[in-house]
């Protein structure tokens, strides 16, 4: 099932953002999806697609809202503006999610940025930085941030089995950025479960660019994620359900 959601303004630009939100949040814990916690008063899919729609490249966003939320999710995102909101059931995987997604997908948009909604706090910018890699020619894109700990291989919980070169380890984010066509053949060919969509690239041999990442574009994982949030994120005039009160 694909809901659109009519919003006052769409947006132009060349670009559709998949939102995968199905996640059940179970590091987060809680017993509600992640992605409708909330943050200081705004559910966390609610800020990313705000965010998102925001970006002046954004024309589209989809969503993959968790399979039996789809109506509560269409009802979260309702007055969001900026671009036209698309919401679809998303499945039992990150990767699944995306696909059925960027699945819904329609228009001839040549660039299609998968974010986490995890991500709630990515700024708009880094939504414009790594579209505007796209443009130039790379097939994929990353945002990336250098590892500030050492970093060590244990070989048993417990045990210590060696140090890995950090100057060659990059945390990577997203909104990850590709080429419409390129992203739509790999999904549909995909085997095995990966943990990103640049990763599919790689697996088919391509070249995968890093752009600066964003520390604000940190993944809400964990009750201390939740609360990093809180503390950086300003509180919302929106309401979390149903339309704007404006
Ligand atoms: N079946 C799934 C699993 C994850 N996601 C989404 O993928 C993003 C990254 O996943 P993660 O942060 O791991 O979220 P969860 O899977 O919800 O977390 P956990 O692994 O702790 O349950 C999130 O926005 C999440 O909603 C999804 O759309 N569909
Ligand atoms: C896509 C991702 O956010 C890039 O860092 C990450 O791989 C998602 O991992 P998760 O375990 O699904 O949260």
């Amino acid at each position: 099932m694909t809901r659109d959601v009519t919003t006052p303004d769409s947006g132009g630009g060349d670009v559709a953002v998949v939102i995968p939100a199905a996640g059940l949040g179970l590091r987060l814990g809680g017993g509600t999806p992640k992605a409708l916690r909330e943050i200081n008063g705004e559910s966390i899919l609610r800020r990313a697609v705000r965010t998102a729609a925001a970006a002046p490249s954004v024309a589209l966003v989809a969503v993959a809202a968790p399979a039996d939320r789809v109506e509560e999710v269409v009802a979260l995102v309702a007055g969001v503006s900026g671009a036209r909101i698309r919401v679809v059931a998303g499945g039992a995987s990150r990767q699944s999610s995306v696909a059925a997604a960027l699945a819904a997908v329609v228009e001839a948009l040549p660039i299609v940025l998968v974010h986490d909604a995890a991500r709630a706090l990515a700024p708009a910018s880094l939504f414009e930085r790594v579209a505007a890699a796209v443009r130039d020619g790379a097939e994929a894109v990353v945002p990336v941030l250098p590892v500030a700990d050492t970093i060590k291989r244990v070989s048993t919980p417990d045990r210590v089995a060696g140090t890995v070169d950090r100057a060659e380890l990059r945390r990577v984010q997203t909104p990850q950025g590709f080429a419409a066509s390129l992203l739509r053949t790999l999904h549909a060919g995909a085997g095995a479960e990966l943990t990103d969509d640049a990763g599919l690239v790689e697996a088919a041999g391509g070249a995968v660019r890093c752009v600066p990442g964003d520390e604000l574009a940190f993944k809400v994982t964990t009750p201390f994620d939740l609360r990093i949030a809180q503390a950086l994120a300003g509180g919302t005039t929106h309401p979390t359900t149903g339309p704007p009160a404006e």
